[in-house]
């Protein structure tokens, strides 16, 4: 046997010539054969070359099986997966929520939520009813979950998640692509349906949605603004500030007429359902620029549609909720120390009934204002510029910025109120801010007269007089605007005043105008404003104490009409004739043109639930309003007395000082010419001695 092997070696060792040459490496290789046949012998080492053996052929087969496997199911098996931030993922954790297909689950992580908010019920341990979050089981799945889908195919799904982000794959056991197509169209659609809030967006990088921004300094700012505020729209926000402010505009779910509102809080994103489409929205605070200005505030709205059309709807929607609920206010903007439009305040509308005005002023005024808005068509045809000049001029206190209002409010216009005295407002913030107005509102200018030189208040007191007795001329002060006559008549005539835009001035100083300003063309209309007539004071006290029919009873007089009010501890029963008489007698107790509305009006006010009293007390209050112009006067007086007197005592101690100032320089002009006469005119101690001084280098001249 062992002969044989190595014969076998000797064979083998002649197939290779390099062996049989070489007879050390032959020696080599037969030890080996030798060490190898040895150890076949071995049982042990047979044993395990068996193992050996067939634990490849196992691997093999396994190997082969897994790729078999493989095979078959990226054959029979549609996979598909959805990554946390996407729409898509929405879609199916939304469908898988609703299906329950996590009820089934073994693993889950448990977090602590609003139930209501919870989708699948089965999952949110609510019931406690407490105002607390309850505990809701969130799958927090690894393992594949396998479900039956429309009673024909299995799916399996499983969830992954990697640096915070969730991943869902899913698995149809179909070679048909089809199924996973249904299958995301029907989970689509059930999101869609869902009251589920979509993800908060930072940034679509699908492109998808559509994402609009409304600037603060933009009108339509103020439609989303008030739109989105509006009660239907923020009730579900959940994140809002409150605020006690009249001028913020929120809502309250309990009670929309409570004093504290909810307001969007700025900055953070609120998933909003409108008309069925989820917004979702972003009030984006300003920032304050180097001069103290708010700017770059805006509202940012991301549509989950891809539909722009959706949009238009939205910012009409807008639109016409802002217009319908100005009907009952008025929106006044006002301007910053920068001449820009900064912020706008709402007052309740003015009924134009309340107005005060001797018979047929306010209402022809309405009746031309209405007019001129109808007529654009005209002004187009007929090449005339489409704007129109209003001019309120007269007593202070006598309903000119009134009447404005009431006539927005009438008119469901705007007003940009701007005040040629304030801050800032020159030629060129006046000529922006008017390019800034919409088309279609009411442009107040009032006191137009501070862009003149002023006449001083008081024309119609005597003239002050010297010490000798002489008029002391006024000086005329220096306008109280920067805006100039040419600047403001630019902006009068400038194409931005040509959209339908209704120009109210007003001034209680007409002769301080100049005639320029006030021409046909840039004041269409002018309507002067008096202190109150007996009319108007019979008007105004019928408006304090109106007659009122419901207070009627039993216990009244037998022709039922009477007043009825509760005064202190007494209660007064006057009949429509006694009101009507007692207005009479106020009305001519008052003297004519001599009292503003406005005065009158706060006298009333003292006594408003008696008018017998207001009837009573005018007389005194007459008194005591006499009495004070006259003090008043006095006091002006003496002011200007002592101004006077200063002024005086100013330039006598400027003349005085100019007569000092005068004989200094006299002598000194005197010494000046003696230093420089000729020599025979010095006089002798001063005449020129022919000696220099010693060491001062002048020649030595002897004149005598
Ligand atoms: N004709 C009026 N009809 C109704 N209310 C009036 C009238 N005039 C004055 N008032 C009342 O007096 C107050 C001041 O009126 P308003 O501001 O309209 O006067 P004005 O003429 O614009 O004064 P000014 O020239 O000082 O601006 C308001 O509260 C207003 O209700």
């Amino acid at each position: 046997m062992a002969s044989n092997n190595a014969s076998k070696a000797v064979a083998v060792a002649r197939q290779f010539p390099i062996l049989a040459q070489s007879s050390w490496i032959s020696q080599l290789f037969q030890a080996l054969i030798r060490l190898f046949r040895h150890s076949l012998q071995n049982p042990q080492v047979a044993e395990l070359l068996r193992f050996i053996f067939l634990g490849t052929v196992v691997e093999t087969s396994r190997a082969i099986g897994v790729k078999m496997v493989s095979f078959v199911n990226s054959f029979f098996l549609v996979k598909a997966s959805f990554k946390q931030g996407e729409l898509s993922y929405e879609w199916v954790s939304s469908f898988l929520e609703q299906h329950k297909v996590w009820n089934q689950s073994r693993t889950f992580r448990v977090v602590a939520r609003n139930a209501k908010q919870v989708a699948n019920k089965d999952l949110a341990l609510a019931g406690n009813n407490d105002g607390y979050p309850e505990a809701v089981y969130e799958p927090s799945v690894s393992e594949p979950e396998m479900f039956w889908w429309r009673r024909r195919h299995w799916i399996t799904i499983s969830k992954d998640e990697k640096e915070g982000a969730s991943t869902l794959t899913l698995q149809v056991w179909s070679r048909n692509r089809k199924v996973l197509d249904e299958f995301v169209k029907e989970a689509r659609d059930l999101y869609m349906k869902s009251e589920r809030p979509p993800p908060r967006i930072d940034y679509d990088w699908s492109q998808a949605l559509i994402v609009a921004h409304f600037n603060q300094s933009d009108f339509a700012f103020d439609w989303v603004q008030d739109y989105l505020q509006s009660e239907n729209i923020m009730a579900d926000a959940n994140e809002f500030t409150v605020s006690t402010k009249q001028n913020d505009v929120g809502w309250n779910r309990e009670d929309p007429n409570q004093i504290i509102r909810y307001v969007p809080t700025s900055n953070t994103k609120q998933r909003l359902r409108w008309r069925g489409h989820w917004l979702q929205v972003e009030f984006v605070i300003g920032y304050e620029d180097s001069n103290g200005r708010t700017t770059g505030g805006s509202i940012n709205i991301t549509l989950h549609s891809t539909d722009r059309s959706l949009l238009t709807q939205f910012i009409e929607a807008a639109r016409v909720h802002y217009t319908n609920a100005s009907i009952s206010r008025v929106t006044v903007h006002l301007t910053d120390n920068y001449g820009s439009w900064a912020r706008a305040v709402t007052k309740n509308r003015r009924a134009f009934s309340t107005l005060i005005l001797p018979t047929g002023v306010k209402e022809t005024l309405l009746a031309d204002a209405k007019e001129f808005l109808a007529s654009e068509e005209w002004y187009t045809f007929a090449g005339v510029p489409h704007r129109r000049g209003y001019l309120l001029y007269g007593e202070p206190g006598t309903g000119k910025s009134s009447t404005i209002h009431a006539i927005a409010g009438e008119l469901g216009l705007e007003i940009y109120f701007i005040s040629l005295a304030a801050p800032g407002i020159d030629d060129y913030t006046l000529g922006r801010l008017i390019r800034d107005t919409p088309s279609r509102c009411i442009l107040l200018i009032e006191d137009i007269d501070c862009a003149f030189p002023s006449r001083e208040d008081d024309e119609d007191e005597e003239p002050l007089l010297d010490a000798k007795g002489n008029i002391i001329p006024r000086e005329p002060a220096p306008p109280r605007s920067q805006v100039t006559l040419a600047g403001l008549l630019n902006v009068l005539d400038s194409v931005a005043s040509e959209e339908g835009r209704l120009t109210f001035a007003t001034t209680n100083h007409i002769e301080a105008l100049d005639p320029a300003l006030i021409r046909p063309g840039r004041m269409d209309l002018k309507i002067q404003y008096g202190l109150a007539t007996t009319e108007q004071l019979e008007q105004m006290f019928d408006r304090f104490y109106p007659y009122n029919p419901d207070l009627a009873d039993d216990a009244g007089p037998s022709i039922g009409c009477y007043y009825d009010v509760a005064i202190r501890d007494r209660r007064v029963r006057l009949s429509a004739e006694q009101l009507l008489d007692l207005g009479r007698k106020f009305a001519g107790a008052v003297p004519k043109s001599k009292y503003s509305i406005a005065q009158l009006q706060g006298y009333l006010l003292s006594s408003k639930n008696d008018p017998q009293a207001a009837l009573a007390g005018i007389g005194a209050w007459m008194e005591a309003q006499e009495r004070e112009k006259r003090e008043i006067d006095e006091m002006k007086k003496r002011r200007r007395r002592e101004a006077a007197a200063r002024r005086e005592a100013e330039e006598r101690m400027e003349r005085e000082r100019e007569r000092v100032e005068g004989v200094g320089y006299e002598a000194q002009a005197q010494e000046k010419e003696a230093e420089e006469a000729p020599e025979g005119d010095a006089e002798p101690e001063q005449a020129f001695s022919g000696q220099a001084s010693p060491g001062t280098g002048v020649t030595e001249i002897v004149t005598g």
